[in-house]
């Protein structure tokens, strides 16, 4: 579409016309290239309109965009929508024949034209002031507005006198926040979904109920239950998570199921993966006898719900051969000439337990029980999916049950679980998947730490990272030989580089040691069989990580800086082993500095040069900086000498002095 004045590049934009991500009360930025012919000036806004469940526009608003640099014609904007739903925004652009007229007239004065050369400007800046001044809304301002029109007139007056009325604050401010807005043009209307809050700030901790049932007397691990979930959620809740994310419940295949460190072979008693899902005892509509029934799951949940926890399921759509909808709908499976179905696999990982589903054989039919799968949990108070290998489903499959789903239940969140090239992971979030596992577990070293942080920034209109510090499945093997201090800085840089972070249970412990070298699996991996934890012992004898997740957790709720995406600016340090950003809530001017080792053994030590600008301070300045984690407060300025000890502090969380809020 072109319109009398160009309106491009607007964003947010997502490219398959799928709406942009926000959530409630999040700053987001507007920017367009506004532009038109010649030199007269163009002004812009925001027009940022909720809709009606129905699609019906609310009450529209109205925000003015600003230049944001000479000779850019970029303008921008922060809107923020402030109820969950869809929005619709709009920019607005206009020729401004008042900014035309006063960049002129102060351009020709400086000159040195004369009032007589100048005769027709001065009538044309008088006629725009009586323009405004007699609209009914500025009665209050008439005076002031036709008092500088009459100046502009006055033939008696020198020339610098007869302008200065019209360029006094009080008329530039009413000309330019309500102006005369000549050939406007609007731009294209976008969408923007917005999530409540949980979909972009949240602390995810992941556990298998059925390792939480302890010992019995001879020292064997006895199954878990709901019941016995229910008390570790008392401590993942004091750590201060808020998601507790449950592998697969249902019942597990028997056929096929896999034995301990992912043997092909169970021996009796092993409880096998449970995404191996489905058996005699039903399939994901159903729960694993062994934990429980429905009646205990729902206790499970309003437990959660008492301590500000929600509960997170997986949504893994595979089944395992004894599972019942390989009977019910062989159509649904693809079937080889020999008769047999082919496992799935995630090369090289194979998953010799489990049928993938063929969504293209009757995908009316496998589409509607996966909603009826979905719809049941969310019936019992799941409102968040983690999606289980979502980039081995077709595409349209998600974005139909995503927003099939939403449209009943607008509060249902999901992550994907895909850890795959990027143009999958952003395809599936464009999509409509509200989180996305990333590649965060792999990036190590500085530099690729900031390219991965300021990535996910520029795309946070479209993609939300979760940054888990490990999986069941991953064990990154700078946790196998980093020592206690590298969970500390796992932990560090997964808290406070993105608003969302998880980890999986375990991690607090220190559990690090791999099923063979080379291999990210750990050894008797939780996967295949039950792994009680004894974490109080742990926690009294000092062993464990509890007390500094709980601190970051802590951090991360003080301060909402740390609560967006948006906003994070890396800081030159002459040392690679030491990495240093901060972060600024642009509402209310939080900014938080951190400086974190990326060596868990030694002492490292630099010199961390500030960007000044970037946080608001001027080259001089020396500001009070307070380490959330020590408890010290130290001086800071343009350059500062930082040793980090990992034996004592992986890193300074500094507290920086707020900035006058941005919107
Ligand atoms: O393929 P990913 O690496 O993304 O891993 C996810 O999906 C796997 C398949 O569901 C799952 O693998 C586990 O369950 C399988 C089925 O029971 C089993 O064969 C695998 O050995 C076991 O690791 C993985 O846990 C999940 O995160």
């Amino acid at each position: 579409m072109t319109g009398r004045l160009g309106i491009d590049d607007v964003t947010p934009f997502v490219e398959t016309g799928d709406p942009a991500k926000a959530v409630v009360g999040e700053v987001v930025p507007v920017r367009a290239t506004v532009w038109r012919e010649g030199h007269d000036a163009v002004a812009a806004n925001v027009v940022l309109t909720p809709l009606g469940t129905d699609g019906t526009p609310g009450e529209p608003r109205y925000v003015r965009m600003l230049p944001e640099g000479v000779g850019t014609d970029r303008f921008g904007a922060w809107v923020v929508p402030d109820a969950e739903g869809r929005w619709t925004f709009r920019v607005d652009a206009w020729s401004d024949p008042w900014a035309t007229w006063r960049s002129g007239v102060e351009k020709k004065i400086a000159a040195g034209q004369s009032a007589d050369e100048l005769a027709n400007d001065l009538e044309i800046g008088a006629r725009l002031l009586s323009r405004v001044g007699r609209r009914p809304t500025e009665q209050d301002s008439r005076d002031l507005l036709l008092g500088a029109a009459n100046a502009l007139r006055d033939t008696a007056l020198p020339l610098r006198a007869r302008v200065a009325p019209a360029l006094f604050d009080a008329v530039v401010t009413i000309m330019t926040e309500r102006p005369v807005r000549e050939l406007i043009t609007h731009g294209p209307e976008r969408e923007i979904h917005v999530d409540r809050r949980r979909a972009l700030y949240s602390s995810w901790y992941e556990f298998f109920p059925r390792s939480t049932g302890g010992r019995d007397e001879t020292g064997r691990p006895v199954h878990g239950t709901f019941a016995t979930s229910s008390k570790e959620l008392d401590r993942v809740a004091r750590m201060g998570f808020d998601v507790v994310y449950l592998p697969p419940i249902h019942p597990v295949g028997t056929v096929h199921r896999k034995g301990r460190n992912n043997s092909v072979h169970a021996e009796p008693g092993d409880v096998g993966s449970p995404w191996a899902i489905g058996s005699a005892a039903g399939g994901h509509d159903a729960i694993d006898p062994e934990l429980g029934d429905f009646d205990d799951f729902d206790a499970f949940v309003a437990k959660a719900a008492e301590l500000g926890l929600e509960v997170a399921l997986d949504l893994a759509l595979q089944c395992a051969p004894d599972h019942p909808w390989v009977t019910e709908h062989p159509e649904w499976f693809t079937v080889r000439p020999d008769g047999t179905i082919a496992y799935a696999e995630n090369p090289p990982k194979r998953y010799q337990d489990i049928y993938p589903l063929n969504f293209d054989r009757d995908p009316e039919g496998i589409y509607a029980e996966c909603l009826r799968v979905v719809r049941k949990w969310v019936d019992h108070g799941v409102k968040i999916f983690r999606v289980d290998n979502p980039h081995t489903k077709p595409p349209n499959f998600w974005h139909w049950l995503i927003w099939e789903v939403k449209r009943r239940d607008p509060d249902v969140l999901f992550l994907a679980e895909a850890f795959t090239r990027p143009a999958r992971l952003f395809g599936l979030a464009r999509l409509g998947f509200t989180q996305s596992y990333t590649y965060f577990t792999w990036r190590t070293e500085a530099e690729e730490l900031a390219d991965f942080a300021t990535m996910h920034a520029e795309h946070a209109d479209e993609c939300r990272p979760n940054l888990f510090t490990n999986t069941p499945d991953i064990l990154h093997p700078s946790l196998q030989t980093g020592g206690p201090a590298m969970f500390a800085i796992r932990a560090t840089l997964a808290a406070t580089m993105s608003p969302t972070w998880g980890v999986y249970s375990g991690f607090e412990l220190y559990e690090g040691t791999p099923v063979k070298a080379g291999s990210e699996e750990y050894l008797d991996s939780e996967k295949y069989e039950l792994r009680p934890r004894d974490f109080e012992t742990a926690l009294n004898q000092g062993r464990s990580l509890e007390p500094y997740l709980t601190r970051l957790n802590e951090i991360r709720r003080e301060h909402p800086s740390l609560q967006q995406l948006r906003e994070i600016h890396f800081h030159e340090v002459d040392n690679p082993q030491l990495i240093a950003y901060s972060r600024l809530d642009p509402a209310t001017g939080d900014q938080v500095l951190v400086v974190c080792t990326l060596d868990s053994f030694a002492a490292q030590e630099g010199t961390v040069k500030l960007d000044m600008p970037a946080l608001g301070l001027d080259y001089a300045d020396l500001v009070d900086v307070h380490d959330e984690i020590s408890g010290q407060t130290f001086r800071w300025g343009e350059y500062n000498f930082v040793r980090l000890v990992p034996a004592e502090h992986v890193a300074h969380v500094l507290r920086l002095p707020p900035r006058t809020p941005l919107v």
